[in-house]
């Protein structure tokens, strides 16, 4: 369960008083994420989801997050919206931690993909390219390929506890990436972290998009490729290359892909395999005694970066090499 700071009645009753929402009626801890301590708060007018942040989030970085979230909820884009308070400020303090209040989103995330969900997820996301396309702030992805080297460091003498061939796998993979990262492709806003449980459906309806606490600017096919290691393999480890070829083609066709786009979706996609290995590595070795949460498995990413590492060309994702750009 993802509530690392739990908050006292007192507390969150001084805490709602600043805001122009009612008075408390509930606040319930949320078991799901990993990264923050969420609560479903319920107010005499509405409910919000109250986020304490954690872990990898930094406070600098916060003015970032929340104003992507209300540059794209006022372009449109189903995201939940930071609530200011009543001095004009949406971010705060609560228990000595910052924390934020936003709006709650109806919807359930996908627990079976189906690739309709892929294809209404390619849409979605090109359309949240396009919306932050004039989004002013900056934030450099902070765990991109500058990071890969000092977390694989972190991990390294513990990784073989995980898989005995962790360690050489890594460390060969980095210096790949390192030598061969495509520095010139078309860059935007990222989510960057939008796997099934960030996305939420009504029925067939994709309705909301959250979680926005690893958005940075950062190649978009990038972004992309994460969305196609999270939605696009099974359970068993295959890979479901008709859920690939809806979301990237849905994807194409609000936002045509480049030749050097297509040309980089395997590497950026070993990239991406990496990206996620290393953070789960990092959460299982380190993960605390009595913990709540429960750490997401590594090893599946090792099952994703080793089919990308045999990947030719983008004809492996179900697209025609070339068909795709504009
Ligand atoms: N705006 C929102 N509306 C509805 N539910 C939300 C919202 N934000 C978060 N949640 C709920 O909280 C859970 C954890 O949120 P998430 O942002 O993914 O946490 P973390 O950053 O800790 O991973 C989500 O799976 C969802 O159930
Ligand atoms: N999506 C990441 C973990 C981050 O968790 P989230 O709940 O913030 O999406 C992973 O799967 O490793």
């Amino acid at each position: 369960m993802a509530v690392y700071t739990e908050v006292s009645d007192e507390d969150l009753v001084e805490f709602i008083a600043q805001y122009d929402i009612g008075e408390v009626v509930s606040c319930k801890g949320i078991a799901e994420g990993v990264e923050n301590s969420n609560y479903l708060l319920h107010t005499t007018k509405s409910a919000y989801i109250l986020t304490l942040y954690e872990k990898r989030v930094r406070e600098e970085d916060l003015p970032f997050f929340l104003g992507l979230m209300e540059h794209l909820a006022n372009k449109g884009i189903p995201c939940p919206q930071p609530l200011t308070a009543m001095d004009g400020k949406a971010l705060r303090q609560l228990c000595g931690r910052p924390a934020a209040l936003t709006t709650f989103l109806e919807g359930m995330w996908p627990r079976k993909i189906q690739p309709f969900h892929c294809e209404q997820l390619g849409r979605a996301l090109a359309n949240f390219h396009r919306a932050g396309s004039d989004y002013d702030l900056f934030r450099a992805n902070s765990l991109s390929l500058d990071s890969w080297r000092p977390q694989f460091e972190q991990c390294r003498a513990r990784a073989h506890e995980v898989h005995p061939q962790l360690t050489d796998t890594l460390a060969r993979e980095v210096d790949f990436l390192e030598t061969n990262w495509p520095r010139d492709l078309p860059f935007g806003v990222c989510h960057a972290d939008l796997f099934p449980d960030n996305v939420f459906f009504i029925g067939k309806e994709l309705s909301g998009l959250i979680d926005f606490y690893f958005a940075c600017n950062d190649a978009l096919a990038y972004d992309l490729i994460v969305c196609m290691n999270a939605w696009c393999f099974e359970r068993d480890g295959s890979f479901n290359v008709t859920k690939a070829r809806m979301l990237l083609s849905a994807y194409a066709k609000e936002r045509p892909l480049s030749q050097e786009e297509l040309n980089a979706l395997p590497i950026l996609a070993r990239g991406a395999a990496v990206r996620f290995l290393l953070t789960r590595l990092y959460d299982w070795l380190n993960h605390p005694e009595g913990a709540f949460v429960k750490p997401k498995d590594p090893l599946e990413y090792l099952t994703i970066l080793s089919f990308h590492q045999s990947v030719g060309d983008v004809g492996a994702y179900g697209l025609d090499k070339g068909a795709l750009h504009g």
